[in-house]
C-alpha cells in the first residue's frame, strides 16, 4: 500500500497542568503517515504526558487535535484506538493469569473466533506473519520475559488495526537482535503507510530508524527536525540544555574475596519447564559481573532464586562466604544485599506510597530512622530529600505518590533506595531502564563507583552495550546455561552473541 505523506496528526498548543505544575506547555507537533517521528527529552520532560494525551488517557487543559485535517477529542483511549491512535506503554496492559493467545483473543479482532480455539491459533499465526513478531500462545503471560510481553502488547495493538502507533521506550527491555527486529518493524510500518512515534533515551536507535525528530524540554518543544544532518551531540545539548562530560575511563577492577558463590543451581519455571540447569557462577567484591542472553534465558529466575521467592531444586547459593540455608527475602537482605529489579512497576515501587516512603522503605528498621521500635518522621524527611536531590529525582516533593512520577525518575528513586544502605552485592536488573542519558551516565559512575568502594555488582541486561561497558566479567546465559564466561577487556560483540545463541554446551 502506498499513502501520501500528509499530516496525520497535529497537535497545536497543547497544554496539560497537574495542580500549578506544567507537563505539556503550549505543544505544536505534527506527526506524518508515512514517517517514523523520534519524541526526545530528559526524565520528567513531559513526552508521556503528551502521549498521554494523544491517546485519551488525559485530557488536555488547552489546545487541540486535527487527525487528517479533522479536529479530534478523545476522552477514553477506545475512542483514540477506534481513530487508529495506539500506544505500547511503559507498563503493558495484558492479564498474567491468562496465556498469550487469551490475551489476544481478547482483543475484538479475534472476538468472533474467541469460542473456537484451533480458529483463534490461526488467526495468531496470522497475525504473526503480518507483523513478523512471534508469540507463543499457551504460555502465561506471567512466565513470558518483559520483552516478551511488549511483543504481545504490539501484536494485539496492529491486530486492534492501530494506524498511528506509539512506542514508549521499546527497546528497554529487547536483545539486539529483539530490537532489530522492531526496529524493521516500525520502518515497515512506517512504509506502508503508517505512523510511528518512538519514544525513546537512545540516540543510536532514534539515529537508526527515526526520520524526524521533537525535543521536549521542561514541557515545552525545544526544538524538531530531520534526522539526516543532525548530530546525536546536538540533540544531547537540546535535552539537558548543556553538552556531557565524556565518560571517565574505566581502571581495572581489583576483586576480592567472593561476594556471591552459586554452584549447581537447578530452578525449575512456574510451568514445571527447566529455567536453570547446574549454573554456576562467582561474583567478587570489587567486580562487577555481567550476565549476557536474551529475554527468557532464566535471568529472572536467577535472580528470584537468589531473593529465595522461588523454589530450588538442586545446588547451593552462598552470599558474603554464608550459605543461605532458609533463602528468604530478608536473609537477601539481612545478608548485605539489594535488588533494583526489572519490572519497576509492579515489583520495585508501590504507587500508592510516597516518594519519600519508597525511597526510605529499606532503612525503616534501623537507626538512625528507627529508634526504640519508632520512625522518627523528621529524620525520614530529611534522609528522603537528601537522596532525592542527590540522585536528581524530579518531583514536586517528597511527598508526591510514587505513581505519579515519571517512569525515569521512580527509576532513579528505585536507585537511591537500593544504593544509599551500603550494600556488599548488588543485582542491578536493567537498572538504566527508562533512564534519560544524563541519568545512565550518572547510574554508571555510581554503579562502578560501588565496585570501586569493594561492592560486588552482578548486572542483568538485554542490552550488550550496557553489559560490555560496565563488566569486569560478562557470563553468557543461553537457554537456562551458564555458556561461557569472559574477561570484558577479550569480549566482543560478535563472540557473546554466538555464545547467546548458541544451543550446545561446550564447556
Ligand atoms: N498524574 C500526574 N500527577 C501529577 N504530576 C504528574 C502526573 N503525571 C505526570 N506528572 C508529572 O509531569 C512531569 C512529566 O512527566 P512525564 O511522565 O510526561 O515525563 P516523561 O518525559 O515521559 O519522562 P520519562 O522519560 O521519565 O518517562 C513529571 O514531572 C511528572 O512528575
Amino acid at each position: 500500500m502506498t499513502t501520501d505523506p500528509g499530516p496525520a496528526l497535529q497537535l497545536t498548543g497543547i497544554t496539560k497542568r497537574f495542580g500549578a505544575f506544567v507537563a505539556n506547555d503550549r505543544i505544536d507537533l505534527g506527526i506524518a503517515w508515512g514517517e517514523v517521528h523520534a519524541l526526545l527529552g530528559e526524565n520528567g520532560a513531559g513526552k508521556t504526558t503528551l502521549m498521554r494525551i494523544v491517546t485519551g488517557l488525559y485530557q488536555p487543559d488547552e489546545g487541540t487535535m486535527r487527525l487528517d485535517g479533522e479536529p479530534v477529542t478523545f476522552r477514553r483511549p477506545e475512542q483514540a484506538l477506534r481513530a487508529g491512535i495506539g500506544m505500547v506503554h511503559q507498563h503493558f496492559t495484558l492479564v498474567p493469569t491468562l496465556t498469550e493467545l487469551e490475551n489476544l483473543t481478547m482483543a475484538p479482532a479475534f472476538l468472533p473466533w474467541a469460542n473456537g480455539r484451533s480458529a483463534a491459533r490461526r488467526k495468531a499465526a496470522e497475525v504473526e506473519r503480518a507483523t513478523g513478531l512471534r508469540i507463543e500462545p499457551d504460555r502465561l503471560v506471567a512466565d513470558a520475559a518483559v520483552g516478551e510481553r511488549q511483543r504481545l502488547e504490539i501484536v494485539k495493538l496492529l491486530s486492534r488495526g492501530a494506524r498511528l502507533l506509539i512506542f514508549d521506550e521499546p527497546s528497554a527491555a529487547l536483545s539486539p537482535g529483539e530490537w532489530d527486529e522492531l526496529a524493521k518493524l516500525m520502518r515497515r510500518l512506517a512504509g506502508e503507510g503508517h505512523a510511528v512515534v518512538l519514544i525513546s533515551h537512545k540516540l543510536s536507535e532514534v539515529f537508526a530508524v527515526a526520520d524526524r525528530w521533537t525535543v521536549l524540554r521542561g514541557g515545552a518543544v525545544a526544538g524538531t527536525g530531520d534526522i539526516a544532518g543532525t548530530t546525536p551531540a546536538e540533540l544531547v545539548a537540546l535535552m539537558v540544555g548543556e553538552s556531557l562530560a565524556p565518560r571517565r575511563e574505566r581502571t581495572p577492577a581489583t576483586p576480592g574475596g567472593p561476594a556471591l558463590v552459586i554452584e549447581g543451581l537447578t530452578v525449575a519455571r512456574d510451568s514445571g519447564a527447566t529455567a536453570l540447569d547446574e549454573v554456576g557462577l562467582e561474583v567478587r567484591a570489587g567486580e562487577i559481573v555481567g550476565i549476557a542472553g536474551v529475554a527468557g534465558s532464566g535471568q529472572s529466575e536467577l535472580v528470584e532464586a537468589v531473593l529465595g521467592i522461588r523454589p530450588v531444586a538442586g545446588g547451593t547459593i552462598e552470599i558474603g562466604g554464608r550459605r543461605l540455608e532458609r533463602r528468604t527475602p530478608e536473609g537477601f537482605y539481612a545478608a548485605g544485599g539489594a535488588l533494583i529489579p526489572e519490572d519497576r512497576h509492579h515489583v520495585a515501587v508501590i504507587g500508592g506510597m510516597s516518594l519519600g516512603e519508597n525511597i526510605n522503605l529499606r532503612a525503616l528498621r534501623h537507626a538512625p530512622l528507627a529508634r526504640r521500635g519508632r520512625i522518627d518522621i523528621g529524620a525520614a524527611r530529611v534522609r528522603a530529600r537528601r537522596l532525592i536531590e542527590e540522585y536528581e529525582v524530579r518531583a514536586t516533593g517528597e511527598h508526591q505518590p510514587m505513581a505519579r512520577l515519571s517512569g525515569g525518575n521512580q527509576q532513579k528513586a528505585v536507585l537511591a533506595r537500593e544504593l544509599s544502605t551500603d550494600p556488599s552485592l548488588v543485582i542491578a536488573v536493567q537498572p538504566v531502564r527508562g533512564l534519560d542519558v544524563r541519568a545512565t551516565e550518572f547510574v554508571y559512575r555510581r554503579l562502578t563507583e560501588h565496585r570501586d568502594r569493594g561492592g560486588a555488582v552482578l548486572l542483568i541486561s538485554m542490552d550488550l552495550d550496557e553489559v560490555l561497558a560496565l563488566s569486569d566479567r560478562i557470563a553468557v546465559l543461553a537457554h537456562g546455561r551458564v555458556r561461557g564466561v569472559l574477561d570484558a577487556a577479550d569480549a566482543t560483540r560478535a563472540g557473546i552473541g554466538s555464545l547467546m545463541t548458541s544451543s550446545e554446551v561446550t564447556a
